[in-house]
């Protein structure tokens, strides 16, 4: 079977230096995967790389087959690879229900064609509604978006990346900065958004990872040195030594 993501021989560097040094990995449909390391290995770039947001010094990223290396992100995202967008990225002032249709909006190209937007004004709202209330915000719908906690503003987010439809989700650290309640609310929100689609996250928490994810990849220094089920992972000496030794030291 094709996988969902495949990454070859993936590198990137910034002027001379090679932050990225020859990844290859595979990720398959409907997985939840997990990239950890430690600080500065690399996992932002690695993300930007698969969503488009950098071009890629060397190697290939396919979806689905396709070979999408040094797209615009908003092709890529148009193909079905969607990545959360970061809270910045709210507008404050509007409703949450407009965040979100606007976000539906862009994805099916309503914005070129005002005609086609009033045809289909009905179906928009609907949608739009069901989106908040799988997010948990149905309540709150109405208030400006930057009246939101933290945590639901993040929920919006990932409601928004999810919204169109991708059946590829990337998430960047959706749980950073939340509360042990909220971290575990994200984490069952994250199930069911994602639920039949494919997940990569980079994530620090190691309770979300080892909660959430099918299959962990460890990157250390630009490589991936294991790609393996939560709990090989969590025995895997060598990733002991790499990373979580080093957690632990902290
Ligand atoms: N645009 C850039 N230009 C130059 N160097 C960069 C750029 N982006 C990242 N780097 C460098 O690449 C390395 C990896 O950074 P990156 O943010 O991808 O790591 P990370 O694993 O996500 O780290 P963290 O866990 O701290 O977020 C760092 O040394 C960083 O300084």
């Amino acid at each position: 079977m094709t996988a969902a993501i495949e990454l070859q021989d993936l590198r990137k560097s910034f002027g001379p230096t090679e932050i990225i040094r020859g990844v290859n990995l595979s990720i398959a449909d409907g997985e939840r995967h997990a990239i950890i390391g430690p600080n500065g290995a690399g996992k932002s770039t690695l993300f930007h790389l698969i969503s488009g947001r950098y071009n890629v010094s060397g190697g290939t990223v396919s979806l689905h087959g396709e070979n999408i290396s040094n797209l615009p992100p908003y092709e890529i995202y148009r193909k079905g690879l969607s990545r959360s967008f970061q809270v910045t990225n709210i507008f404050p002032n509007m409703s949450v229900f407009e965040n979100v249709r606007c976000g539906l909006m862009w994805v099916h190209d309503y914005k070129y064609s005002f005609w086609h937007l009033i045809d289909r004004q009905k179906e928009l709202n609907e949608r739009t509604a069901e989106v908040i209330e799988e997010i948990g915000l149905t309540s709150r719908q109405h208030i400006p978006a930057g009246v939101l906690t933290y945590a639901e503003q993040r929920a919006l987010e990932i409601g928004i990346a999810a919204a169109g439809g991708a059946d590829v989700i990337m998430l960047d650290e959706p749980t950073a900065g939340m509360s042990h309640s909220e971290t575990d609310q994200a984490i069952a929100l994250i199930r069911k958004i994602t639920e039949g689609r494919t997940l990569v996250m980079v994530e620090h928490d190691m309770g979300v990872v080892f909660d959430l994810a099918d299959r962990i990849s460890v990157l250390v220094y630009g490589e991936i040195i294991a790609s393996d089920t939560p709990e090989n992972i969590r025995n895997s000496k060598a990733v002991q030594e790499a990373y979580l030794g080093a957690e632990a030291e902290e």
